[in-house]
């Protein structure tokens, strides 16, 4: 029997975790752990996911504060915003959401985020700490993917690992998750060569391309995990509709566990922000304490 994991049962049980934790820091510390995120102009998806956060971080009892910018607005701007929420003590955790207009650039702002605000993991101080094994934020996506991985499988050492895809954001950070996990990771990209075979191969699946249905069901070796990140916005008779990267109803049979999309990964990425807020403000009051 294939099992569906249900992403959005597990964020509920994560993020009810971290409220205990959150209740117990502020009754110790009398600090509201703050989260900050800034969002530019007015892309409907993203207002969604903003929308999911301000709702998650409420059940976890965090201070959510959300600043929403122009479509037109300077770099400088943002720089200065960025800069604002860097020194501001009652923030704890700083996200940007991503992709930025055109005009505007994604990496200047990521490093411009203090490290230790970093609750997305994209600075290159947080991916050198997670490649180096150090303790660091770890982007929330692949985290989440690790925690249902966890669940599904007792001993991930020694399984052959396929991430398909090499983003910043995703595949690079989930490959090193992997790796840590002793998986034997292979990392394939748009310049694979029989990307199929080499997904037959996969005991872990993990596909975040971006691409509709790009996983078919010949791609998976019977009784695989599949782990679908992909989220797109699908029109089905004249209806928007979410759909992953994997060819899930095809796939499921074959499969010993598979994520579905909607109710996957994306509550698990949110649920994953609030645990690295909650984290962060204790690495910052640590450090504080240890000045
Ligand atoms: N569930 C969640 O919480 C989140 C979901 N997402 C979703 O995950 C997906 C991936 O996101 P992200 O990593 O940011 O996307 P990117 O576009 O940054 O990366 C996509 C990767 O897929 C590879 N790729 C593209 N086409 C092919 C192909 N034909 N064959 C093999 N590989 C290919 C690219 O290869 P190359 O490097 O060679 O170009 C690239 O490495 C998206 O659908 C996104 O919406 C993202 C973040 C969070
Ligand atoms: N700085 C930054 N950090 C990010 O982590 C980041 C980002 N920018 N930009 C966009 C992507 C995408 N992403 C999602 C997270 C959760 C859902 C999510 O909760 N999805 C629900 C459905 C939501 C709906 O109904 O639209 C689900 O899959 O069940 C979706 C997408 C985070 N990203």
């Amino acid at each position: 029997m294939t099992i569906k994991i249900d992403g959005k049962a597990l964020a509920d049980e994560i993020v009810q975790g971290v409220a205990e934790k959150v209740a117990a820091f502020k009754e110790k510390h009398q600090i509201t752990p703050g989260l900050a995120v800034v969002l530019v102009g007015n892309d409907p998806a993203s207002s969604v996911y903003v929308r999911n956060k301000v709702k998650r971080s409420e059940q976890a009892g965090l201070n959510s504060i959300e600043h929403y910018l122009p479509a037109d607005v300077s770099q400088a701007e943002l720089d200065a915003l960025v800069d604002t929420l860097n020194k501001d003590d009652s923030v704890h955790g700083i996200l940007v959401q991503l992709p930025l207009p055109a005009h505007l650039s994604d990496q200047r702002v990521i490093e411009a985020i203090a490290p230790a605000k970093d609750v997305d993991g994209f600075h290159p101080v947080s991916a050198g700490r997670l490649v180096t094994g150090q303790p660091a934020l770890v982007p929330c996506t692949p985290l989440g993917c690790m925690i249902m991985l966890n669940r599904q499988c007792a001993d991930l050492s020694g399984k052959h690992a396929v991430v398909i895809g090499r983003s910043n954001i995703v595949g690079k950070p989930m490959s090193s998750l992997l790796l840590q996990a002793n998986c034997t990771v292979t990392i394939v990209h748009s310049r694979t060569k029989n990307i199929e075979a080499i997904c037959k191969e996969a005991d872990i699946l993990v596909a975040a391309v971006g691409k509709p249905l790009f996983v078919k069901p010949d791609w998976v070796k019977e009784g695989a995990i599949v782990i679908d990140v992909g989220i797109n916005a699908v029109e089905v008779d004249g209806k928007r509709k979410l759909v992953g990267d994997v060819d899930y109803e095809a796939i499921f049979p074959h499969a010993s566990a598979i994520t579905p999309v909607p109710g996957g990964v994306g509550p698990m990425t949110i649920a994953c922000l609030m645990q690295n807020t909650l984290t962060a403000a204790e690495f910052q009051l640590a450090d504080a304490v240890a000045e």
